[in-house]
C-alpha cells in the first residue's frame, strides 16, 4: 500500500501514456515519470512504449542500477490493482495430433489387399479345376 494508500487499475494508469502524462507500472507500484522522460539515460520513447501495461520485466530485462532502483521513490504515486492486470500468458505445449491411433482401418485394407488377388486366384484356380474334370 502506498504512503496515500492509493490503488489504481491497470485502465487508470493506461491513460498516462504520453510525453506531457506519463505512468509507469513496475512491481506492483505505480511511477509518474513524466519529469523523468528527458532525463532518463535509456530515452524517453522506452518509457512512452512501457505503458499501459506492467512494465516490471522490460525494466528488469535492462538490469537498471541500484541507484536507478533508488530514483523511483521520486516518481511513485500508488499501488498497481494487480486483479486489473492481465496474467502472464502461461506456456502450455501444443497438443500432439494423434495421428493414426487407430491402426485398424489401415490393418483391414492390407489384409483385403492381400486376400482378394488370392481368392481371385483361387477362383481361377478352381474353375480350372472344375472346368478340366468335366
Ligand atoms: C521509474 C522508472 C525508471 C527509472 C528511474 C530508470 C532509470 C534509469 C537509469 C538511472 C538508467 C542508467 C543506467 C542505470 O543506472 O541502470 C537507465 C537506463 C536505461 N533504462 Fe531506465 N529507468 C526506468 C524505467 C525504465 C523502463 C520501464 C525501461 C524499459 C522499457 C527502461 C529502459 C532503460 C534502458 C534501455 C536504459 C539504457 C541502458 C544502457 O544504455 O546501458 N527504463 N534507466
Amino acid at each position: 500500500m502506498g504512503v496515500d494508500g492509493k490503488v489504481f487499475t491497470l485502465a487508470e494508469v493506461s491513460g498516462h501514456n504520453s510525453p506531457k502524462d506519463c505512468w509507469l507500472i513496475i512491481n506492483g507500484k505505480v511511477y509518474n515519470v513524466t519529469k523523468f522522460l528527458e532525463d532518463h539515460p535509456g530515452g524517453d520513447e522506452v518509457l512512452l512504449s512501457a505503458t499501459g501495461k506492467d512494465a516490471t520485466d522490460d525494466f528488469e530485462d535492462v538490469g537498471h542500477s541500484t541507484s536507478a532502483k533508488a530514483m523511483m521513490d521520486e516518481f511513485y504515486v500508488g499501488d498497481i490493482d494487480t486483479a486489473t492486470i492481465p496474467k502472464k500468458k502461461q506456456y502450455t505445449p501444443p497438443k500432439q495430433p494423434h495421428y493414426n491411433q487407430d491402426k485398424t482401418a489401415e490393418f483391414i485394407i492390407k489384409l483385403l489387399q492381400f486376400l482378394v488377388p488370392l481368392a481371385i486366384l483361387g477362383v481361377a484356380v478352381g474353375i480350372r479345376l472344375y472346368t478340366k474334370s468335366n
